[in-house]
């Protein structure tokens, strides 16, 4: 079993909460409403900003060349990432400088400023397995709402977001960060550490469920 194995199953319910989220069911089924989907995604774009400094923060904590790269490559999927909000958005009309000037949500600043924390006060453990739900669990879930692959979604109204995270390059870059995962706790990492790990592993994925949680909020109130 893997580190990232380990921590999802010793944070089971918060894990469960993030993945199994009533908008991740709503999201696969394609009944969820757009407006829930776009005040997600606008926020999401935010979102982005600041985990790209997060995984810039990676780089900066590093200590070998094989760490630097693997920051480099998060950093280079996140920045890809934008584009899919950036073509979405604007066929809303929104253009990245709108985008740009919307307020942060609560639950875009709780969940970009623990990650970055961890990342201030922690080490590179610390940082990526508070990275980890992000990357390898919205590879996770695209997968699973994509079981057949992306043709057979069809005309599914979330399609070509399903498909960015079901997609081979999303789900290389969390298979990166799995390793990496695992390289860095073979260095360092006892038992003692690892129930700290996952502590934190659990509020990263609790604070993934409330930002799901945000999305359909917009729509309820
Ligand atoms: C909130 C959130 N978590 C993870 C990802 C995947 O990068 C994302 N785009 N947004």
């Amino acid at each position: 079993m893997d580190v990232f194995e380990r921590l999802k199953l010793a944070a089971e319910v918060d894990w469960r909460s993030y993945v199994e989220h009533k908008f991740v069911q709503q999201l696969g089924e394609g009944t969820l409403p757009q407006e829930a989907f776009r005040a997600y995604l606008v926020q999401d774009y935010l979102f982005l900003i600041q985990f790209s400094r997060a995984w810039a923060l990676a780089a900066y904590k590093s200590r070998t060349i094989p760490e630097i790269r693997a920051a480099q490559a998060g950093l280079a999927g996140i920045l890809d990432e934008t584009e899919l909000h950036v073509r979405l958005c604007g066929r809303w009309g929104l253009s990245p400088e709108q985008l740009h000037s919307v307020q942060e949500h609560q639950a875009t600043v709780a969940y970009t400023r623990f990650v970055l924390d961890c990342g201030a006060a922690g080490d590179l453990l610390d940082l990526h397995v508070a990275l980890a739900p992000c990357v390898i669990g919205y590879a996770e879930i695209g997968k699973a709402l994509a079981p057949q692959g992306v043709e057979a979604l069809g005309d599914h109204p979330y399609r070509e977001w399903i498909g960015e995270y079901a997609g081979e390059a999303f789900q290389q870059l969390a298979i990166g960060s799995r390793k990496l995962l695992d390289d860095l706790a073979a260095r360092s990492m006892t038992e003692r550490r690892f129930g700290e790990l996952a502590i934190l592993f659990g509020k990263a994925a609790r604070l993934e469920a409330d930002f799901w949680q945000m999305g359909l909020d917009a729509v309820a109130g």
